[in-house]
């Protein structure tokens, strides 16, 4: 474990857990002395050698006293150290994260990162309250009266030292099928997290479909699986604790033995004896609380490699330098031969051109799956790709820093998010320093200013976790209102198709206009209305743009674009003319 957590922490804390663990240790080693020094001590009395039994009085006296201090010290640096884990580890993974590549907190990784931040965390910081300390101890204390024992007697010395490999090993074992079985486990909670998430959040698609009264055969599935791990960590950790158990106290019995052939002996004194059976029974104790937390630290280890696996995540190279843009190509977007597909599965983009003019509005347009989001995701680098390069503003997005290609994109998805504050707060998050004016004019544009008008408490209206007080054209709009006041140079927009009413797409369309007065839009497009009203199209088709141009071109010249327009079009109840 301790190499896993000097990784995780870093090397600056390497000398703060080697001296924590020194200390650790020293207190194990006077405890284990302070109570070997009974035995001398009473056969001195035994002998009536008052002279030699007030020497081993003072050094058991010294003994003790030093075990306090130094007990002390060690709770006192297991405590700061605890404290230090618990901020470094919070800190090192919240910077990295923030560097990750944005396409990672697709699908599982966030409910595993939101376990390891949480549970995860806390296992580790508590194994190291409350752990290292009895488990140090319990082993180097035995150690210690082993090594004494020795001088007394050399066949109980023996017993200890062939018997150490096979608790080692037993210890090692039980702790290996404990971490085995915490891994299964750990799977199967997030796993069954992540389906109670979906469970909760998706009642109302499950409710129409009937799986929420005759049960949600993924949700049960997941929870099924977690019961199944759960008795077999039980069976393990039993079998485990089992093996420990009964070789300490088989090595406990043939040491009684020893002690008990040794009372028939010439030499050996019965108090002598009776010291000698205390001394194995603070042997076998502490062993037999190291079977205990071994398990316990095995599984703040596996805690510890979650972390690391993290870590581990390759953050999204930065160049050495920033990069230097030439202002005449400020908002312009080029693809050039690009090539991507998600991690096993099968090539989305399969060598995609083309290039959007600074201050145009394109309409990115396709079947669904096609491939339009993800061409929106490889501009904002959410991930990098397989192949060919991808231009903002003039420079391969590899060759910015992730705040100077930020700086030039807003993005408005269809699953916006907002976060739990006021619909001000909301839209300011586009630019903190936007004056009230600016806030005011970019309201009115997205169509904001109707629903701060109509709520009673305006611009301070919650609109809680995710904007669930919100509706999906309103939540749209904010994100648009966003937009506006960031002023981006390139705005890469996911036209909702769910969340429109004829208001909402007008409004849409308007601050569509708006956004383009500053500068680039690039809008995957769904509805006939926000089609039409782009300057160009491209036309997304098997994984490369199939063709491009106006929309009255295009009707003319690419058959599939116009069946897709068509088909859209009925769907809308427009009619098309010749
Ligand atoms: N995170 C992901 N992991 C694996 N495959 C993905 C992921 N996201 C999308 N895909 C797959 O990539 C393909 C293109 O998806 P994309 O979302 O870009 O299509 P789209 O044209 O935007 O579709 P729609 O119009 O329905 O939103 C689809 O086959 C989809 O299943």
């Amino acid at each position: 474990m301790i190499p896993s957590l000097i990784n995780v922490l870093g090397p600056e804390h390497r000398r703060a857990v080697k001296s924590y663990l020194a200390w650790l240790a020293a207190s194990a080693v006077l405890e284990g002395l302070a109570v070997a020094v009974l035995v001398p001590l009473l056969s001195a009395v035994l002998q009536d050698d008052l002279g030699s039994a007030g020497r081993w009085l003072g050094v058991l006296a010294a003994a003790t006293l030093a075990a306090s201090v130094v007990y002390y010290v060690q709770g006192m640096r297991g405590f700061t150290m605890a404290l230090t884990v618990l901020d470094t580890l919070h800190g090192r993974i919240g910077a990295h994260v923030v560097r990750m590549p944005l396409g990672w907190f697709a699908g599982e990784s966030v409910g595993r990162l939101s376990r390891i931040t949480t549970s995860g965390v806390q296992a580790i910081v508590s194994s190291i309250a409350h752990l290292m300390q009895p488990l140090v101890r319990g082993v180097l204390a035995p150690v210690t009266i082993a090594v004494v024992v020795c001088f007394y007697d050399w066949r109980l010395g023996l017993v200890a030292i062939i018997a150490s490999p096979f608790i080692y090993w037993c210890f090692r074992f039980s702790a290996r099928l404990l971490g085995a079985s915490d891994e299964l486990a750990d799977e199967a909670a997030v796993t069954s997290g992540n389906r109670v998430l979906e469970f909760a959040r998706h009642q109302p698609v499950l409710r129409a479909f009937g799986q929420s009264t005759s049960g949600y055969a993924p949700l049960e599935a997941a929870i099924e699986n977690q019961r199944q791990v759960g008795r077999k960590q039980l069976n393990w950790t039993l079998g485990g604790m089992l093996l420990s158990g009964t070789t300490i106290q088989l090595t406990f019995t043939v040491m009684v033995l020893i002690v008990v052939l040794l009372a028939g002996g010439p030499q050996t004194q019965s108090l002598q004896l009776v010291a000698l059976l205390a001394l194995l029974a603070r042997f076998i104790g502490p062993l037999a609380l190291v079977s205990e937390l071994s398990g316990g630290v095995r599984m703040a280890r596996n805690d510890l490699d979650r972390v690391q696996a993290v870590l581990d995540v390759k953050p999204l190279p930065e160049p050495a330098a920033p990069a230097v843009f030439d202002s005449a190509q400020t908002g312009a977007i080029a693809f050039e031969n690009v090539r991507f597909g998600y991690p096993q599965a099968t090539p989305v983009l399969k060598g995609v051109d083309f290039s959007v003019q600074p201050g145009s509005v394109t309409a990115l347009v396709g079947r669904s799956g096609s491939g339009k989001t993800t061409i929106t995701r490889i501009a904002a680098r959410f991930h990098e790709v397989d192949g060919g390069t991808v231009r903002i503003g003039g420079v391969d997005v590899r060759e910015q820093t992730t705040a100077q290609l930020m700086g030039q994109l807003s993005l408005v998805f269809q699953d916006v998010y907002l976060f739990d504050g006021t619909i001000a707060e909301n839209v300011r998050l586009g630019r903190e320093s936007a004056t009230d004016e600016e806030l005011a004019e970019a309201a009115q544009l997205s169509g904001v200013n109707e629903i701060v008008n109509r709520l009673p408490a305006g611009w301070d209206t919650r609109v809680g976790e995710g904007g669930a007080a919100l509706s999906g054209g309103e939540r749209q709009r904010v994100s648009i209102a966003r937009a506006l006041l960031k002023r981006a140079p390139i705005v890469l927009l996911d036209e909702a198709t769910a969340a429109l009413d004829a208001t909402n797409e007008a409004l849409v369309r308007r601050s569509l206009q708006a956004l383009s007065r500053h500068g680039t839009v690039l809008v995957i497009a769904h509805t006939p209305a926000m089609i039409t009203s782009a300057d160009r199209i491209l036309v997304l088709e098997q994984g490369t743009i199939a063709a491009s141009g106006s929309h009255d071109e295009l009707l003319v010249a690419h058959q599939g674009y116009a069946s897709m327009f068509a088909e859209r079009a009925a769907t809308a109840g427009w009619q098309l003319r010749a």
